[in-house]
């Protein structure tokens, strides 16, 4: 194991922002630490860094007593979301920033520059100015800068947090290719669970100062440990007293089966690849999510009547505890 926290407590005043916190997170992992704003995520990376003392508690850092070591002296590399490069220094002298304060020999700062540089894909903007970069490429200098002296954790807040969608998802893809080449154990904070799920190992839910669950995305998102996870994770509609995802559900016509519930359809959406349609029965509107496959063979329509049933072994959850369909 790489970084243990044990029992570690923060207050902000009498506000507890963390409460009696203990996680594992292994080596050469990359480990999102994922929950809705104010939660804590943020409070817990800083602890880690060292940049925030904790009340209580203790962190460890393969296997040294890190809870009262200076951020300099954990060997932690960071990223933050808009990040504070030399304005006045080339790309490749920020780079080299780091290892130059550590007055390395010339040769090795030269050849570890423009190894990192290849890796973030920026050899073409070694000498442009940080200003004279997209948002994305800047972020990729701030990993290469973090990276440069050799971290043993990296540790990243919201690092593509401030860019468009696209870029985001671009740099998503990129940092996974990355982490996989280099193995450096790291955690990043993120709220967005799409980007926590298709980056990450495993995933932290934090809410409220705690954790409510730890597992990699497929046991979060199958086997999600209460509800607030299930609906943090993605979308959820409600069947009877069950909560189930939309895209699990089956819709069919004619006969409905025993264990089906009527309505009809009152909204049909299409986003993309996936047909989204609201069934409004005497008592709620379920979501049903389907795809042009499904769809389109059941020919139906707005206002006709349709069944919807939960499959067999499917995750459900009901009000305050989880089920699985029988
Ligand atoms: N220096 C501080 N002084 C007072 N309160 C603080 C301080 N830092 C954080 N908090 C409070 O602690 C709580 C947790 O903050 P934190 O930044 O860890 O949340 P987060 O989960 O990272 O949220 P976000 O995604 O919005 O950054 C918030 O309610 C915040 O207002």
């Amino acid at each position: 194991m790489s970084i243990e926290i044990a029992n570690v407590t923060k207050r902000f005043g009498s506000f507890v922002a963390l409460d009696d916190v203990s996680l594992s997170i292994p080596s050469g992992r990359l480990t999102a630490l994922l929950g809705p704003s104010g939660g804590g995520k943020s409070t817990l990376l800083r602890i880690i860094a060292g940049l925030e003392s904790a009340d209580s508690g203790k962190v460890e850092i393969e296997g040294v007593d890190a809870t009262h070591l200076s951020p300099q002296k954990r060997n932690v590399g960071f990223v933050f979301q808009h990040y504070a490069a030399f304005k006045h220094m080339s790309v490749r002298r920020n780079v080299a920033f780091g290892l130059e304060i550590r007055k390395r020999p010339k040769d090795e700062v030269r050849d570890r520059v423009n190894e990192l540089l290849a890796l973030v894909h920026l050899e073409q903007f070694a000498d442009r100015l940080p200003a004279q970069l997209s948002g994305g490429q800047r972020q990729r200098m701030a990993l290469a800068r973090a990276l440069a002296v050799e971290p043993t954790v990296l540790l990243l807040d919201e690092p593509f947090g401030a860019l468009d969608a696209k870029v985001r998802k671009e740099l998503r893809d990129w940092l996974r290719r990355l982490h996989d080449e280099v193995h450096v154990t790291t955690i990043f904070v993120t709220h967005d669970q799409e980007e926590a799920l298709e980056v990450a190992d495993e995933i932290v839910v934090i809410n409220d100062g705690h954790i409510e669950q730890i597992g990699t995305p497929d046991q979060l998102y199958d086997e999600p440990a209460n509800n607030f996870v299930m609906r943090f994770l993605g979308p959820v509609t409600q069947v009877g007293d069950r909560l189930v995802r939309p895209h699990d559900l089956e819709l069919h016509t004619g006969d409905p089966a025993p264990d089906a519930v009527t309505g009809r359809i009152t909204r049909i959406t299409r986003v993309g690849f996936e047909i989204r349609v609201e069934v409004t029965t005497d008592d709620q509107v379920i979501l049903v999510s389907l795809t042009r496959a499904q769809f389109v063979p059941l020919g139906v329509g707005m206002g006709d009547t349709v069944h919807v049933r939960i499959p067999a072994g499917i995750s459900t959850a009901t009000a305050g505890r989880l089920a699985t369909a029988a």
